[in-house]
Order: C-alpha cells, then structure tokens, then sequence
C-alpha cells in the first residue's frame, strides 16, 4: 500500500492514493495506519479517490474528478476536514492528478471549492458556518460555556480568557450526548488582537491535535458573532494561531473561505502483511 505524508498547520495525515476505489479501509486499518508508536502515525487518514469508484453514499454524478474520503485517527468517519482538504488538494497537484487552479472535491458535508498555485498556500471554500446556540462542555471538572457550531461537522467553540496553553486537553472534555448525539470538536479560543484568536482543540476521533481547519472556522464565526461581524453584509478577515501555526478565516455572512499551508513530507511504501 503506497501512502504519502503530509500536514497542515501540523494537523497530519497519512494520503492513500487509491483513484480508482479498490482499496478496503478498515476502521482497524485506520486506526493503525495513525498509531504513532505501531504505525506510520497521523491525526487522520485521506483516501483520495475518484468520485464515480467512491461507492455507496457518494454522488458519482458530483460535478468534483476526486472525493476525499477522512477518517478520523481512531477510523471514524466525518463529514469535513478543512486542513485535510488543503493538504487533499496540494496532493492532487503535486502528483500531477489535477492542475494548480481552481475546482471543487466531493466531500461527505457537499462539493467544496480549492484555489491553489503550483506551490504555497491553499485555500478552501468551507461552505457555511452555522451558529447553533448555546453548549457546554467540561474539562477536570470546570464547566466552559461555548456556542454550538456546523461547518459540516459539529463543534463547540468556547471564548476562553487565560492563555489556551494554560488548559489541560490531556483528557477528552465531558459533553452531554444529548446535546452532541453525533459528538463534537471542542475548540478554546482567545482574543488576542483586533479580529485575531488563538486556538486550542480537542477533536472528535483523533484527541487534541495541533490544528483544525473547521476549528478555526467554527472559532473565527463564533469569534466574530460576539464582536458583531457576522450575520449581516459586512465582511471580516480573521487571524487564528493555532499551536501548528497560523491560518487566516475570511467570513462573508456565513460564508467561509480558509487559508493556510498544506505541506507533502514523505512518500513510501507500508511493508507488505503488516496491516
Ligand atoms: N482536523 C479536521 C477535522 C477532522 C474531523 C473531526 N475530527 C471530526 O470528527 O469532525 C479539520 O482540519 O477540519
């Protein structure tokens, strides 16, 4: 099984080329291709694939060539990866299989559009960013209030006064299954400037990692709800550090387009029978 290594803003992912679908990806396989002691070690996995060999569930009519197919480390599916579509798309270029521009992937919350050069940043059309109400989440034992948030996938973003670096994320936070039937990214965010965040997450199947791009998106909307951007016509540019870097969030309404680096590290081989 060939793979490819890459990352964005230091959220990894192990890339499986497998353009025409012939490739089973078991959760278990998922899970141990992002072992980072067992396996090759990622925060999630991108089969990239075709749309019309993608199979049930995917629109092979799609007006998108590739479906990007994520799994979460421990080989849960999800709906978006917004990192994962930058690095996605620098793959694709990078390997000849689409060239530099703009175009859209098919992905499990809809068609999303990437615009990218030969080289350098990507950026994606994120689709909406819904603000949902209120949720809380707790974390050893302190209760964080934050706004529910869909970019596709489900998130609580919660506006945080100390340091993100002060928390401890070493344990998933607690939230009611009620609330969250489908579960939850937890991002804790701080303003640190004039339409500048900062960031810490706790993803839904993968444990805190060091990026999120639908975090960042989910935290730039709910960062720009409570300074009064968001809803009408105006529009507003956003800086989120994150601790594997910095993107920047442009919201136009619920619009989203982000951007940010998408990096190719390595490319090899999985050791035949290991999996
Ligand atoms: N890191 C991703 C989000 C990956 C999916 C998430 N863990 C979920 O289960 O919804 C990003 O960059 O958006």
């Amino acid at each position: 099984m060939r793979f490819v290594k890459g990352h964005g803003t230091e959220n990894d992912f192990v890339i499986l080329p497998d353009p025409d679908g012939v490739l089973d990806l078991t959760p278990y396989a998922v899970a141990r291709l992002c072992d980072r002691r067992a396996g090759i070690g990622a925060d999630g996995v991108l089969r990239v694939v075709r749309t019309k060999a993608a199979g049930p569930g995917v629109e092979s009519d799609a007006d998108a060539e590739w479906f990007m197919d994520y799994r979460n480390a421990d080989g849960s599916l999800a709906e978006m990866c917004g990192n994962g579509l930058r690095v996605f798309a620098r793959y694709l270029v990078d390997a000849g299989l689409a060239a530099p521009g703009e175009w859209d992937v098919a992905t499990r919350a809809g068609l999303r559009r990437v615009t990218l050069g030969a080289s350098g940043d990507v950026t994606v059309e994120m689709g909406p960013a819904r603000l949902l109400g209120p949720g809380e989440a707790s974390l050893a034992g302190t209760v964080f209030q934050g706004e529910r948030v869909s970019v596709g996938n489900p998130h609580l973003a919660c506006r945080v006064d100390a340091p993100v670096t002060a928390l401890d994320l070493s344990r998933a936070p607690g939230f009611d299954p009620a609330v969250f039937p489908d579960g939850v990214n937890v991002e804790f965010f701080r303003f640190v400037g004039e339409r500048h965040v900062e960031m810490r997450v706790y993803e839904r199947g993968s444990g805190e990692t060091r990026s999120c791009g639908t975090g960042t998106v989910a935290v730039a909307a709910t960062a720009a709800a409570a300074a009064g951007t968001i809803g009408g016509a105006e529009t507003s540019d956003w800086t989120v550090d994150v601790p594997g870097g910095r993107v920047s969030v442009a919201l136009d309404g619920q619009a989203a387009r982000l951007t940010g680096p998408a990096v190719l590290v390595a490319e090899g081989e999985a050791w035949p029978g290991w999996l």
